[in-house]
């Protein structure tokens, strides 16, 4: 196995407390030596041992690699017209999506394929080192079944959205057997987690109920979309089934802030498992002209947070964690530091990677991923400015300079 010291790290987050200071676990002046696949030491630039490879940071920043805990990159097809009529004044719907459904269920295993490789790059370019993506844009057992082998070829982390929506022309009954028998059997092999998109025009609370509790008799994880379009039972839904995470939350009570909170309660007492993640979809928002989620709120109550891309053909057509940490930032209030630690380990708190020793869909125990300390994945990016605030500070410039993804370097 090589060894890489990068030293001359101007500033490093690690997300490590016991490593560095505040809120990002920052170090000054720090150096970093990876081994193989994990970092194996962290410290001062002064202190640093020797390594085969050496890289110059040259005074500038390095933090974890983004973890995008959120996103549909297996779809095909194209959404511009529905952009531009939204851009005009029209409302997003949920509809959309059978638009894409149709693209979808007419590609070629190639040509998913093809299409999630280019997203994936893109996102590597833009310093992403995690990406989770779902199923969802093909609704039937084989279409559902071909997205999750197609995701698991080059995703982290696959979630099955089999209920996102009831496809046109279909008994909402029938299909929410479907998806909850037959579709879930066969597509239970290749993800990791069951999603649901509880939401008017989608699925309603005991529906949603219903999809969560067929995931936990076959062992999985679950998440919800929740608190999109408007207010609604998503993320105390998400809540009471012990779901990781419930995504959008544009529109949330105080009840509902103060669920998603009281979920880390008995953890953070060092008792008992993790609580629901509340991760916020910052480019959705948007792209879809809806209220930013309340961010800051949720931060002050102590919920855990995350941030993600949300990359799809509808809603959000990106998969720049920059431009959406940026936004959190600028548009939601966050400190940077805040939203890049939402962006890295709150998305692997998101997917359950957060901690040394996960297990992936074949049962192997996996080093931890968004922090940068000893043991962890060797998740890195190094970015072109001196500091992580240069995010926000110069929003929308090419930042990344380089990135290494399990040691290697990928950018
Ligand atoms: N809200 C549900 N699903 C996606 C949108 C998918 C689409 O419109 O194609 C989302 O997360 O925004
Ligand atoms: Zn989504």
């Amino acid at each position: 196995m090589t060894s890489l010291l990068i030293d001359d790290i101007g500033e490093l987050t690690t997300n490590d407390e016991s490593l560095g200071e505040g809120i990002g676990g920052r170090l000054r002046d720090a150096a970093v030596v990876i081994d193989g696949s994990r970092i194996a030491w962290v410290g001062s630039a002064t202190d640093a041992p020797a390594a085969d490879e050496r890289v110059d940071a040259g005074g500038r920043a390095l933090l974890p690699g983004w973890v995008d805990s959120h996103t549909h990159m297996v779809f095909a097809g194209d959404r511009t017209a529905e952009f531009e009529a939204r851009m005009a004044g029209e409302a997003y719907a949920a509809g959309g999506i059978n638009v894409t459904v149709s693209a979808t269920r007419a590609a070629s295993d190639e040509e998913l394929d093809g299409n999630l490789a280019r997203l994936v790059a893109e996102a590597r370019r833009g310093g992403t080192t995690t990406i989770e993506t779902k199923t969802g844009y093909g609704l039937t057992v084989e279409d559902e079944v071909r997205s999750a082998v197609v995701a698991g070829r080059r995703a982290d982390a696959v979630t099955f959205l089999g209920a996102h929506v009831v496809p046109a022309g279909q008994d909402p009954d029938a299909y929410l057997d479907l998806v909850t028998g037959p579709m879930l059997d066969a597509v239970a092999p290749h993800v990791s987690a069951v999603d649901v998109f509880c939401e008017t025009g989608a699925f309603d609370e005991a529906a949603s109920a219903r999809v969560l509790e067929a995931a936990a008799r076959h062992g999985l994880a679950t998440r919800v979309h929740g608190n999109q379009l408007g207010h609604g039972p998503g993320a105390q839904l998400a809540v009471a089934h012990g779901s990781l995470s419930v995504d959008h939350l544009g529109f949330l009570s105080d009840g509902d802030i103060a669920a998603l909170a009281g979920s880390w309660d008995e953890w953070r007492r060092g008792a008992g498992v993790a609580g629901t993640v509340a991760t916020v979809l910052p480019a959705c928002d948007l792209s879809t002209r809806m209220p930013l989620a309340p961010a800051r709120r949720l931060l002050d109550a102590e919920a855990v947070l995350a941030i993600a891309s949300n990359c799809n053909p509808g809603t959000s057509y990106t998969s720049s964690m920059a431009f959406c940490v940026a936004t959190a930032v600028l548009q939601m209030g966050l400190t940077i530091q805040e939203a890049v630690r939402a962006a890295t380990l709150g998305g692997a708190t998101a997917l359950g990677m957060q901690d040394d020793g996960w297990t992936d869909p074949r049962g192997e125990a996996q080093p931890a991923v968004g922090a940068i300390r000893p043991g962890a994945r060797a998740d890195l990016q190094l970015l072109d400015a001196p500091s992580v605030t240069h995010l926000a500070y110069r929003p929308g410039m090419p930042l990344t300079a380089a990135v290494w993804r399990a040691g290697e370097r990928v950018v």
